[in-house]
């Protein structure tokens, strides 16, 4: 089932449990407006390359949107044989890739849910550009997301829509998209989250996501008599989620067993050094060569022996081909969509308790949200406040969504959506249609 199929196969199971008016329904999943914009630029050699940026701004009804810009060319690209063909006999254009909106749409949707769990004042958005980071120069980077900026900057704003960073973006990526957004309207900081502290970043927000990980999994292995010391985790990615979240538990006494990044993966029965591979990966980029654990096949990452097991890289990877092998008692969903619904049926007979990531990955928005409050306010936070507020969001959000599971007699992911999708349906409502 593709992204956007499963996103709102979810949300119209929680409509029914809360017995959402059909025509509402229907006017909180269409997207209020999708964005698709070419992007070329001259590449260091002077060739140039055409991509395709997308910015699905899916409902503002609790507030500006939000959600992170996404680079990756598994956003869902395809090469148009006929239109490279016409390109290419131009002979300047090298590359074209084709992100598919709909992945971008269904993770839209899910930013609209998530803040509505985490309870921030906000709707949801996503961006992406079909463009694979790691073949990019620095400069061929700046450029493109300096025209990708370009392109949106009249649709995106501090009270309209905030962007933030996502795979393949980060704090360099938001400081080009600040400057480029400030050239048209002036020194605006609270137009991106996400950005390096010397431009009005938040301390704490590079770690969030992985924090609220952290904070998810405690509150979940508490209410099953557990704690995170003595735990057996794996986990698939060691970006900025997954090394976060992976460092956190490590310093609780979670002990890591397996790890995987797009170079590969690795795994010790006795625990990875977490310090050393972080070391490793900065100097290599990325977590092959690593000594100190065996190398295994990437693909049966999923499948190791563990307690906890936390995706942190792409979306749709636990499905019904390797739901039947998980061997985890826990999933923490870190990345955005990574279990397709048939594996979520197939995990739930199995008795696997799975905590979806429009609560469990919440943290980075929460935090993103905190960045914004100081950017308007022009006064920084201390970091321990920061991450103070974020576990009191966390430790809520959990709380609610335990509540919602209560009242529809529902599972967590269920929980989740009821929670967000009512918050949401309420305000809608509240705020009226106008005439
Ligand atoms: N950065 C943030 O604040 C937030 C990110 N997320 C989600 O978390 C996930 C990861 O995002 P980031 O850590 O920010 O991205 P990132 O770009 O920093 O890291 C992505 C990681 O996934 C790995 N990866 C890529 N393809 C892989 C594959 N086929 N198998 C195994 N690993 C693979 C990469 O090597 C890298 O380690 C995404 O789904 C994202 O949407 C969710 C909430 C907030
Ligand atoms: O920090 C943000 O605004 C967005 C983070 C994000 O894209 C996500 O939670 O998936």
């Amino acid at each position: 089932m593709n992204a956007l199929a499963a996103t709102n196969r979810n949300f119209k199971l929680a409509s029914r449990l809360l017995g959402l008016d059909s025509k509402l329904e229907k006017s909180l999943l269409i997207p209020f407006r999708e964005i698709k914009v070419e992007c070329t630029i001259p590449k260091d050699d002077g060739t140039l390359a055409s991509f395709i940026g997308f910015r699905v701004q899916h409902d503002n009804a609790r507030g500006p949107m939000k959600g992170g810009i996404r680079y990756h060319p598994e956003v869902c690209f395809h090469f148009k044989p006929k239109q490279l063909q016409f390109w290419s006999a131009l002979n300047r254009i090298s590359v074209i890739l084709q992100v598919e909106p709909d992945e971008v749409n269904a993770l839209a949707q899910l930013m609209t849910w998530k803040t509505a769990v985490a309870k921030i004042p906000y709707g949801g958005a996503k961006g992406g550009i079909g463009c694979d980071p790691s073949e990019l120069s620095i400069s061929e980077l700046e450029r493109l997301t300096r025209v990708f900026t370009q392109k949106i900057h009249d649709l995106i704003g501090i009270h309209t829509d905030v962007p933030a960073p996502d795979m393949g973006t980060g704090p360099q990526t938001m400081a080009w998209i600040l400057d480029e957004y400030s050239k048209f309207h002036g020194h605006s900081p609270a137009v991106v989250t996400g950005k390096p502290i010397d431009l009005g970043g938040s301390l704490g927000r590079d770690a969030a996501t992985g924090r609220g990980v952290l904070f998810a999994t405690e509150a979940l292995l508490n209410e099953h008599g557990k704690s995170i010391s003595g735990q057996r985790f794996v986990i698939q990615g060691f970006g900025n989620v997954g090394s976060w979240a992976a460092k956190l538990i490590n310093e609780k006494g979670g002990k890591i067993v397996a790890v995987s990044d797009v170079t590969g993966a690795i795994k010790n029965k006795n625990g990875i050094d977490i310090s050393g591979l972080l070391e490793h990966t900065e100097e290599n980029r990325g977590i092959k060569g690593f000594d100190g654990a065996d190398s295994i096949d990437p693909d049966s990452v999923l499948a190791e022996d563990c307690d906890v097991l936390v995706p942190a890289a792409l979306g749709g990877v636990i499905n019904r081909e390797n739901a039947n092998e998980i061997k985890a008692k826990f999933i923490i969903e870190g990345a955005n969509h990574p279990t397709d619904p048939e594996a979520d049926e197939i995990l739930r007979k199995k008795g696997v308790v799975i905590l979806p990531d429009i609560y469990a990955n919440s943290g980075g928005v929460t935090v993103s949200y905190f960045e914004w409050v100081q950017n308007i306010q022009g006064f920084m936070w201390e970091e321990e406040k920061v991450n103070k507020e974020l576990q009191n969001y966390m430790t809520r959000g959990f709380k609610d969504l335990k509540e919602m599971c209560k009242t529809h007699s529902c599972d967590l992911r269920m929980g989740a959506f009821t929670l967000g999708v009512n918050r949401v349906a309420q305000a809608t409502v509240i705020r009226g249609w106008g005439s």
